[in-house]
């Protein structure tokens, strides 16, 4: 298989995914989008997340420029790209955030706020770059859904609304770009961020990295892939493609035999999934002529169960005419007290005056029935919900189908076009239901029919906005329904085919007569009959008399290797068993959990074989490392040199040194060039943790200079469940090529063993000695209380990893708030000791070495114990407040007159 390249490709990520390295490496220009901004005047910026990751693409060769603009701002970031790199040929919508909580407790803002950011900013980026893509006739768009959104999520109503609105955009733009090699679809990854709330264990969480989508991501943004339009479940190296599966159904004869009871009578049926499924592609696939030629054989239905309403009061927004009106009638026929919501002020052209509510409820209540009109927005539901509370005390049936439409191509679709269908069809069913949920609650009991459409489903062209609201409406349905059960609260979603939206003329009159709203409201009102409790969750296409159930079905799709790499050139070799439906492994998980349960299975996926390290790059071309004296300053102060060790701090001092450990931060850039995705398996950045340092001070090194580092990977050791990885980098003037340092950085990297390598490091010398201190106490000891912020001010020297400042990193990384960086610790020990034992003199260390045993949070105070042993200083960093060693086997070997002298006996700060 060719490698899947993406030179002179320009890609867009958002949310500073992790696709963008391997797009870079593959030869794309990327566009690094990340909200987190430079700080406003110090000119060079808090570097976040985009900057991180630009930083590491641009010195291991590629292209990338950062962008802090909200993917709200879509255009913004696509200009970045365009000012950058001329173009836009991929869009990566990735950014995300989350507002978790059940519905009752969910506040409108944290429903607004997840989908201003996942719905608003996909559909701008997309806006943005779908003009370039059209008329270059080129793009390929990746949506991030959620196995949330397919299935619904306890807790997550807002998210798994915007999550499968997501879907819903991708299955229309998928259908406009097919013509223009615009290639659309979404992917649902299980990441580590989603599952750290579940509280896995690290090796498991480890399983779930990134390196496991992006190939997938990368396949799908080739161009040479086919897939439009699809939804794909990624994690853990399983990877496998949902369609929606249609039940045969159920005609029913379109006359008064058609009601509840015969819809109830019939129920197993409609869901019978066992023979002639269908798995419709589009809007198109029903045959509608062919259902009513069964009709008409039909004599008339099942009688079924008499199923009244007496006594309950059913909401039913968009009432005025057409289906809701429909519905409003059949529930008062059999019993309930119905609000009928209409905003309509007129009822076209009646000339009465009446609001279209009002001509609705004068025909119910001439028919016998309660009835009350109300007139607001579904936008201001509570209103709604409270106009059946003050007429008839509670409410129990709720049927949103109120909506709009605003049909138009994306490229000529305006951002009002969009915001208004998502608010009256997402948000107006969100509010009414927001409203209605804590009576639904209190009372035990409470029964939602939503309205999504055979839009939402498969795509429309010029429907963007609508499938996109309608696909949220599905999800926001499923997970109220897993939310509601324990209540007695049951809630399913239809997606009706009514006269009201195809046009007459085309269709025999028949058909119009069959198509008629009075047909698509006999199976809402059962779903909503008290009777039913245990058909939840569910979709139903209905109209013209037939009724049939759709359901997510997963082909069984392809387990990768947990211990290997993924490639996309390997996604790529198994697309057709990824991608096949047909070969009787195809399930159909129902939740989050069984979704889950797929994607678990393949971690006891172990190759046998892995691949061998040899062949992969294992030295790097040599980067440059240029500072100055504000830059020795800002090191002494972030190893929590104080203000009057003037030698450290102050440049106009006498002398005014460079402490010999700030040679890990002149050696640090070059690390940023090892792969480490490419040579471990499983590699996940916040799973890293700096294990041990060993330097050599060959020379010490001035208050400003101009260096070279040349890293090589010295070896990679597989110790069972994480992995040792070990870079050297040697430090050269970049004039005269004198070698100043030789660094060893010792990296250990939680839950990527396993992969076969050696198990023992074959490394001798220095660098591996022991340093064991001696039976006695120690010569001397020295505390030092770290400030709080130590961690933050320490990452300006280098290394910007988010483990030491972002809460949420840290907790990915498995720690309660962000740790110290090791070289931290390391260079305060460096510090004491070079004004205890080295007379503050920097040609006074020959190596310095130590082991990392246990984090160290930033304000803890540090106790070092101090051996002096031969021209050696051994020592141990012990943490005060839990008693932990966490600088253990370390010592720094003096040269010179130091090395002889011995021990002070009080230190000298
Ligand atoms: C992307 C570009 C690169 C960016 C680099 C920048 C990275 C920095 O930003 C990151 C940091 O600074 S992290 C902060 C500093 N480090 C730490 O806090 C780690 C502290 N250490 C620990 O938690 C444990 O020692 C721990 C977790 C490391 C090991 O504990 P255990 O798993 O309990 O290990 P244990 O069972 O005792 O031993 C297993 C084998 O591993 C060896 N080992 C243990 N600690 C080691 C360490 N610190 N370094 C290296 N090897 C270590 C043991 O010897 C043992 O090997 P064997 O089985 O062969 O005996």
């Amino acid at each position: 298989m060719s490698e899947l390249r993406f030179d002179n490709r320009v890609v867009i990520v958002t949310g500073a995914g992790g696709g963008a390295y391997l797009l870079s490496r593959q030869g794309a220009s990327v566009v690094v989008n990340d909200l987190g901004g430079p700080r406003a005047g110090d000119g060079k910026g808090e570097h976040k997340a985009a900057d991180i990751v630009v930083n590491e693409i641009v010195a291991a060769g590629g292209k990338a420029v950062a962008n802090y603009d909200s993917v709200e701002d879509g255009d913004k970031i696509v200009e970045t790209a365009v000012k950058a790199f001329g173009k836009v040929d991929i869009v990566i919508n990735n950014a995300g955030i989350l507002r978790d909580k059940s519905f009752a407790r969910m506040t409108d803002e944290d429903w607004d706020l997840v989908q201003r950011v996942h719905v608003r900013g996909s559909y701008k980026v997309s806006k943005a770059a779908w003009d370039i893509f059209q008329k270059q006739g080129y793009g390929r768009i990746i949506n991030t859904t959620s196995a949330a959104g397919i299935y619904g999520n306890f807790g997550q109503a807002n998210y798994s609304a915007a999550k499968f609105a997501l879907h819903g955009l991708t299955l229309t733009l998928a259908r406009e770009g097919a013509k223009k090699n615009i290639h659309v679809n979404s992917i649902a990854p299980l990441a580590a961020s989603r599952m750290t709330e579940t509280i896995m264990p690290p090796e498991m969480l480890a399983h779930l990295n990134p390196s496991f989508v992006v190939p997938v991501v990368a396949y799908l943004t080739h161009e040479s892939t086919k897939e439009n339009g699809g939804l794909f479940e990624v994690g853990a190296g399983f990877v496998s493609k949902l369609r929606w599966e249609r039940s045969k159904g159920v005609v029913f004869k379109s006359d008064a035999s058609f009601t509840p009871g015969s819809v109830a009578s019939q129920i197993g049926k409609i869901e019978d999934f066992s023979k002639e499924v269908q798995h419709p592609q589009s809007i198109a696939e029903v045959d509608w002529v062919g259902l009513l030629d069964v009709a008409k054989s039909l004599k008339s239905n099942p009688e079924g169960p008499n199923l009244r309403f007496d006594g309950k009061v059913a909401v039913v927004t968009g009432a005025g005419a057409g289906l809701g009106r429909a519905y409003a009638h059949l529930f008062a026929k059999y019993g309930a007290s119905v609000v009928v919501n209409d905003l309509g002020t007129s009822h076209s052209g009646t000339g009465t005056g009446h609001n279209a509510a009002d001509v609705v409820v004068n025909e119910l209540r001439a028919l016998g029935a309660k009835a009350v009109a109300n007139y607001d927005s579904v936008e201001d539901g509570d209103k709604v919900i409270e106009t059946a509370i003050k007429a008839f005390g509670r409410v129990d049936i709720v049927i949103n189908n109120a909506g709009i439409l605003r049909d138009k191509s994306f490229v000529r679709a305006t951002d009002a076009d969009w915001d208004l269908v998502q608010r009256v069809h997402l948000r107006g069913t969100y509010k009414i239901l927001k409203a209605a949920w804590p009576h639904f609650l209190k009372q035990k009991y409470g029964r939602v029919v939503n309205t999504t459409s055979a839009v939402g489903l498969y795509g429309n062209f010029g429907q963007a906005n609508y499938s996109s609201a309608k696909a949220g409406i599905i999800a926001l349905s499923n997970t109220l329904a897993l939310e509601g059960r324990k209540s007695n609260i049951i809630v399913n979603t239809i997606a009706p085919n009514a006269g009201t939206r195809m046009t007459a003329t085309v269709m025999p009159p028949e058909m119009v007569e069959a198509l008629k709203p009075d047909y698509i409201a006999p199976p809402v009102a059962y779903l909503c009959h008290e009777s039913n409790t245990s058909h939840t969750g569910g979709v139903y296409e209905v109209g013209s008399g037939w009724v049939a159930k759709v359901r997510q079905q997963r082909s069984g799709g392809y387990g990768f290797p947990v211990n290997g790499k993924l490639t996309p050139e390997q996604v790529a070799s198994k697309w057709s068993e990824i991608t096949n439906f047909d070969d009787g492994r195809a399930t159909y998980p129902t939740t989050t959990g069984e979704s889950f349960m797929a994607v678990q299975g393949n971690f006891e996926n172990v190759a046998k074989e892995s691949e061998p390290l040899s062949g992969k790059q294992l030295s790097f071309s040599p980067v440059e490392f240029e500072y100055g004296e504000r830059d020795v300053i800002l090191y002494a102060l972030g190893v929590n040199a104080q203000r009057n060790e003037l030698n450290l701090v102050y440049e106009n001092a006498d002398p005014f040194i460079c402490i010999p450990s700030f040679a890990v931060c002149v050696g640090f850039n070059s690390q940023m060039q090892v792969p480490f995705g490419d040579l471990l398996p499983n590699f996940n950045p916040m799973m890293l943790l700096h294990g041990e340092q060993f330097v050599r001070h060959i020379k010490p090194l001035p208050v400003s200079g101009k260096f070279t580092n040349i890293a090589k990977i010295i070896e990679i050791v597989d110790k069972g469940k994480s992995a040792v990885l070990v870079v050297g980098v040697t430090t050269k003037d970049a004039v005269t090529g004198e070698v100043y340092i030789e660094n060893e950085y010792t990296n250990f990297i939680r839950g990527s063993g396993g992969f076969g390598g050696p198990t023992k490091s074959v490394r001798t010398g220095a660098s591996v000695a022991s340093n064991d201190p001696p039976q006695r106490p120690a010569d001397l000891v020295v505390v030092e209380k770290t400030p709080e912020n130590l961690a933050a001010l320490y990452r300006l020297s280098g290394d910007y990893n988010p483990l030491h400042v972002d809460p949420e990193m840290a907790a990915m990384g498995g720690f309660k708030v962000p740790i110290l960086h090791g070289l931290c610790s390391y260079g305060i020990a460096c510090r004491t000791i070079l004004r205890e034992f080295g007379g503050n003199n920097p040609a006074s260390f020959k190596t310095s070495k130590v082991r990392f045993a246990k984090h160290f949070f930033p304000g803890e105070t540090a106790e070092i114990h101090l051996w002096k042993e031969g021209s050696s200083v051994i020592f141990q960093v012990k943490v005060v407040e839990r008693n932990a060693i966490v600088i253990s086997n370390a010592a720094v070997e003096l040269q010179g007159e130091w090395a002889t002298k011995p021990a002070p006996k009080k230190s000298k700060l």
